[in-house]
């Protein structure tokens, strides 16, 4: 083992639903020193991963998983992405890290993610499970509990609960999801995104040092294991924990992609994304792009969960060679042609454009 790696490194599990504020948190997170030693895994649900193009920080660390739910689909990947993650530091071929961060889609059961730890006879010499950090946006994050399980099985497995975009909430709203957040999982601290530093979220961890009960995991998975539903679909698939493929068991949610290699108008572009969001808001779970502008060298990053578009952000660089415009939606109960037809209508492009082979 390399001389000044951790007997056991602990694995952090950041979760929270679509949107909810997992890379904008472990951005600004990772620009704190206590973690310079950190290697990050994502994971992204989709067909064409953004995550990583959006943290900038990461280089050399980050891996980005195959397209897919890591809690089944690649579950067998992350595994794999974390046994070389640590033989490679074993050689000296990556820097020393004595911490993992895992991001995990927004669509991922946090359980099996975290038994994965304990199941694999390699890793569960080498690594342990450090504190789950679960963020929660106080815009919509009542409506999600309300209708998505695996927003109650993120809050319900957290260590931390992390209250974002409270700047664009109000006071009742907020209060009204905190009480209930504290009522799903009264165990997990409760904090606000702006004001919890990586200390307290990651550093300061709950299994370690023995501080806190894991009372909620532990309820967690004693009412994953009663799931009778799941539970049969699972033994078909040969999942030990009820856990069932979400891209399959949702059915009807599903993400896809629009690549179009010429830049966009981006008042015409504004026009359809606010007509689309109006008419179909409750079924676009997210949005997320990165749009060459016409007229403009420099790329814009959007960003939308349900009703709720944020403001465009000026990219100060293309993240690579690659200057065409992606759009990445992860939609409930909405056929992607549609949206392929409209945009192409409204944006001047055909139909054909906007699905690269
Ligand atoms: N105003 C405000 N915007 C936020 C906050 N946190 C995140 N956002 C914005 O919300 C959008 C989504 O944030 P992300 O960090 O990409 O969310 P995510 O959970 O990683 O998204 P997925 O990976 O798609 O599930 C971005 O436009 C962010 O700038 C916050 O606390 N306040």
């Amino acid at each position: 083992m390399a001389d000044d790696a951790p007997a056991f490194t602990p694995v952090n599990l950041l979760t929270g639903f679509l949107g909810s504020g997992k890379t904008t948190l472990l951005a600004r997170l990772l620009g704190d020193p206590a973690l310079s030693r950190t290697a990050v895994l994502i994971n992204e649900f989709g067909e064409v991963g953004l995550d990583h193009h959006l943290i900038d920080r990461v280089d050399g660390g980050t891996v980005l998983l195959k397209s897919g739910c890591v809690c089944c689909t690649i579950r067998g990947d992350l595994a794999q992405a974390l046994r070389d993650l640590h033989g490679r530091r074993e050689r000296g071929e990556v820097p020393a890290f004595d911490r993992v961060v895992i991001e995990s889609t927004g669509l991922a059961d946090p359980f099996p993610i975290l038994s994965t730890l304990k199941a694999d006879p390699v890793l569960r010499h080498h690594f342990r499970p450090g504190n789950v950090v679960t963020t929660v946006d106080a815009v919509n994050g009542l409506a999600q509990i309300e209708r998505h399980d695996e927003s109650v099985r993120q809050a319900t497995a957290a260590d931390r609960l992390v209250l974002t975009k409270t700047d664009l909430s109000d006071e009742v709203r907020v209060a009204r999801l905190s009480d209930r957040l504290r009522r799903l999982n009264p165990s997990a601290a409760l904090v606000v995104a702006g004001t919890a530093d990586a200390e307290t979220l990651l550093g300061r961890d709950v299994l370690e040092t023995g501080r806190a009960p894991a009372s909620a995991r532990a309820w967690f998975a004693e009412t994953f294991r009663a799931e009778p539903a799941d539970g049969a679909a699972a033994a078909d698939h040969g999942h030990p924990h009820g856990a069932v493929d979400r891209n399959d068991h949702l059915g009807r949610i599903r993400s896809f992609a629009m690549v179009v290699d010429r830049p966009v108008d981006w008042t015409a572009f504004g026009i359809w994304l606010t007509m689309l969001l109006n008419r179909h808001g409750e079924r676009v779970l997210r949005v997320k792009g990165i749009l060459a502008l016409e007229g403009e060298d420099l790329p814009v990053a959007v960003h939308g969960v349900l009703h709720l578009v944020h403001t465009p952000v000026h990219m100060s660089a293309w993240p690579s060679e690659d200057r065409a415009s992606r759009l990445v939606f992860i939609v409930d109960g909405l056929d992607p042609d549609l949206v392929r037809r409209s945009f192409a209508a409204y944006v001047g492009c055909d139909l054909a454009e906007t699905v690269r082979p």
